[in-house]
């Protein structure tokens, strides 16, 4: 099961300061959203609100066909899972795992912990005696083996060390096939993830910037390198978002698509086209104080 998402003209401010501002987007459900934005876009703003942690004051948050706030049913089937939570701490790890099909129907025990081992996180220890990134392993497990219709991970891989990050997005993949839900991860940590979105919404400076597939967006994205006149003729009516030149050679980086005949032009001029990834897109697309 996974809950659709509807966000229509959310703003919110703390006093003056505007950290979201009519954002409005919907969420397919059963798919994995990529949540990015740079530090401080709004990012935790957004997913505290859609995990119901505020009321709405204004614009709607509509989950699975209702408002989620103080509604028992959208909120047993939410997981909002960040690096801070110290919901556990003086408990054992093996009475958290056990406790946790009362608060979540459709905990998996077993896998639990099954990920607990492979995260290599003592189930005779306490949460509060946990190292950082065991504890966030701990929280990643939990977020895994609820198996809510909506799980939100912020940021919750801080922390954790390279190999087990990779264990956390092998299983995100793997628990995707078996138990497709919504999945929302913010992160700016782009480049070793993005294989891992089927979706990406972008907010930069509390605003929705795009809001693409990922394979919409990856097509959107494309370099171009050659001669530096040839390259600036080119691209002059192109929305080119970073530049280099070396040596009379200039390579470009342009938001937007080809047509066939630009794509015959590039090729009669002698002009390389290549692909951007999806973090290249991120960097210079939310990039501060350059046109974009
Ligand atoms: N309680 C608060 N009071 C005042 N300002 C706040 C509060 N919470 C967040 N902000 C501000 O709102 C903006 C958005 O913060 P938010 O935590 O949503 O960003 P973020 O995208 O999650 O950033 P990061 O990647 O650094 O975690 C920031 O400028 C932050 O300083």
């Amino acid at each position: 099961m996974a809950y659709p998402i509807e966000v229509r003209h959310l703003t919110v401010h703390y006093k003056k300061y505007k950290a979201l501002e009519d954002v409005s987007f919907t969420l397919s459900p059963g798919k994995v959203h990529g949540i990015l934005g740079r530090n401080g876009a709004g990012k935790t703003t957004l997913l505290t609100y859609l995990a119901s942690f505020h009321k709405v004051k204004r614009g709607t948050i509509v989950i699975d066909g209702e408002d989620p706030f103080e509604n028992e049913r959208i909120l047993q089937g939410t997981s909002f899972i960040y690096d801070k939570d110290n919901t556990y701490d003086y408990d054992k790890i093996a009475k958290i795992l056990k406790g946790m099909l009362y608060f979540r129907p459709n905990f998996d025990e077993a896998y639990a912990k099954d990920l607990a081992a492979k995260f290599n996180i003592p189930m005779d220890k306490s949460a509060d005696q946990l190292s950082k990134g065991q504890y966030s392993a701990l929280q990643v497990t939990i977020g895994l083996a609820s198996r809510t219709p909506l799980t939100i991970f912020d940021e919750a891989y801080l922390g954790m060390d390279a190999p087990a990050r990779e264990l956390f997005y092998k299983e995100i993949l793997l628990e995707q096939e078996r138990h497709p839900r919504t999945i929302l991860f913010s992160t700016h940590l782009v480049s070793e993830m993005e294989y891992l979105f089927d979706e990406v919404l972008i907010i930069d400076n509390g605003k929705v910037l795009l809001q693409e597939t990922s394979e919409q967006l990856l097509e959107k994205g494309f370099s171009i390198t050659g001669p530096e006149e040839d390259v600036d003729s080119f691209t002059e009516t192109l929305e080119v978002i970073h530049e280099k030149s070396l040596g009379g050679t200039k390579s470009v980086m342009v938001y937007g698509t080809l047509t066939e005949q630009e794509q015959r032009e590039a090729a009669e001029l002698g002009l390389e086209v290549g692909t951007l990834s999806l973090n290249n897109l991120f960097i210079h697309l939310t990039k501060e104080g350059e046109e974009t």
